[in-house]
């Protein structure tokens, strides 16, 4: 559909491109990326017939931009560009019927019939159709957005060349926008090929990206591709890290902030742990990088507390009600529920070499009638829920925190055993809650053999005392 080749050129002499080659296929998104001054708007310029090249050529449809007749041209290229006032006398209406103006053969002729369709339909899908009759200067940045793109999509392109789009929108519209050209690009085949500040939105949307630095290109190829860490840091000179989409396969590009404040290292132990008859609480002053198996703050995340309630109700809805009760944050809060009497909790702290772990574990243990046993008042233990709590003073990966779940898992399984109780949550896990979480303070902690024997023979002990208490209470009840 286009071909760009060889392009070399700017301004009055100056040069800003420097030997651009990329092409662009029909029914394609795709984003030019790069930082402010890298050459993104003149090279759209050179696309869009506006500014000729010192060398190189454009290529529309395989013949040169050239040798088209400029409404010739307007009848397959549309340009949204970075907003100019001097429409703003216009009624909306007017404004998007400008996009007409191609197609229209003779002086005089009337919009109506066709016409009047097409800006019709070009304002229902950019939802300015309510507006029609005001002037563009009474709307706000965002909606006259909109108008231009009306007035873009009423020239009824093949091609849509769009200077940061998204610029004025506010997410809603930003995310209607992107959708519905995303729509276009594969039910009508229209080709879109789209400046983009925003690094994530356009490795959301677009199918490939031309990443600029300096007039040349970096590199084309398919977001995932593109957005590489060390790529992005060097050409947009900034910190950030690469991060995939939590519910889309796109990578999403994070960016961290200097931190203007020195965090004091911390170590959560007992002094942090409170104990009621409601509940088992740990606030942290800071707040803790946690991946959890929960009933509230599941997955993974950044918490400041961490509660074990006694609860009949296994409801979410209840224990996010009960906590707000508390003055707890839901939304800073994990929060696991257990049956047992909560000062049979076991927890301890347990020392590497240069980091230390702290544990707590709540065992549910009940009798259970055994036909086949003989003799009477034998003690068949099952488990019921068991929440397990690993806190991790010092710095981690994410690495480190998969293997911490599954080792805190695997030494609960073998605590149970060697216990004689039989872990009735193993066809039914998913009532346990499972917890790691590191204060990402102090040492990195790159030594995950050391690590995972600690937190093996923490949660051993501590899982293998919990259910000694809930024994010795269950005898002695
Ligand atoms: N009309 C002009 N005359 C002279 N120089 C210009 C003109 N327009 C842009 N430039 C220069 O060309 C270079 C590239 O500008 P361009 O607008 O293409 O960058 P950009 O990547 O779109 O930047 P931004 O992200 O800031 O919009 C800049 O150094 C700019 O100063």
């Amino acid at each position: 559909m286009l071909h760009v080749k060889n392009l070399s050129g700017g301004y009055n002499g100056y040069s800003v491109l420097n030997n651009v080659s990329f092409s662009v296929e029909r029914g394609e998104l795709f984003g030019i990326l790069g930082p402010n001054g890298s050459g993104k708007t003149t090279l759209l310029k050179m696309i869009s017939g506006l500014l000729l090249p010192e060398q190189g050529e454009v290529l529309v449809k395989s013949r040169p931009l050239q040798s088209y007749h400029s409404k010739e041209l307007a009848k397959i290229i549309a340009v949204l560009p970075q907003v100019s006032s001097e429409v703003f006398a216009y009624t909306v209406k007017e404004a998007v019927a400008l996009g007409r103006y191609a197609h229209q053969s003779g002086w005089l002729q009337s919009r109506y019939a066709d016409d009047e369709e097409i800006v019709k339909e070009a304002m229902k899908l950019t939802g300015v159709t309510k507006y029609q009759n005001k002037l563009l200067n009474e709307l706000s940045g965002g909606e006259r957005q909109r108008v231009f793109l009306a007035q873009a999509l009423a020239q009824e392109p093949e091609i849509l060349l769009l200077d940061e789009p998204t610029n004025h929108l506010d997410i809603s519209y930003q995310k209607e926008l992107l959708d519905q050209l995303k729509k276009w690009t594969k039910k009508r085949g229209l080709t879109v090929i789209s400046i983009f500040h925003d690094v994530n939105l356009a490795a959301l949307y677009c199918d490939r990206l031309l990443l600029l630095n300096e007039g040349q290109i970096n590199i084309v190829d398919q977001p995932n591709e593109v957005l590489q860490e060390r790529r992005i840091q060097q050409v947009y000179k900034t910190d950030i890290a690469k991060q995939p989409h939590p519910i889309v396969p796109k990578p999403q590009m994070i960016l961290l902030p200097d931190k203007s404040e020195t965090v004091e290292e911390l170590s959560i132990d007992e002094r942090y742990l409170k104990t009621s008859d409601e509940m088992i609480e740990i606030r942290s002053p800071i707040p803790l990088k946690t991946m959890s198996s929960a009933v509230i703050g599941a997955g993974i995340g950044w918490y400041h507390t961490f509660v074990n309630c006694h609860a009949s109700q296994d409801h979410q809805q209840e224990l996010s009600s009960f906590l707000k009760e508390k003055g707890l944050n839901p939304s800073n809060t994990v929060g696991m529920l257990t049956t047992i009497q909560l000062e049979d909790a076991y927890s301890q702290s347990f020392y590497g070499e240069g980091f230390s772990i702290f544990v707590v574990v709540t065992t549910c243990i009940e009798k259970a009638a055994d036909e086949s046993r003989e003799v009477k008042h034998s003690l068949n233990l099952v488990a019921g829920t068991i929440n397990t709590w690993v806190f991790i003073n010092g710095h981690i990966s994410d690495e480190a925190f998969i293997q911490s779940m599954m080792i805190a898992t695997e030494a609960k399984v073998e605590a149970l055993r060697d216990m004689n109780v039989t872990n009735q949550n193993m066809n039914d896990s998913v009532t346990d809650g499972t917890l790691v979480a590191a204060t990402q303070t102090g040492v990195e902690l790159r030594n995950a053999d050391s690590l995972g024997k600690l937190i093996y023979s923490g949660v051993y002990k501590c899982t293998k005392s919990a259910i000694l208490k809930n024994k010795m209470r269950m005898l002695n009840d």
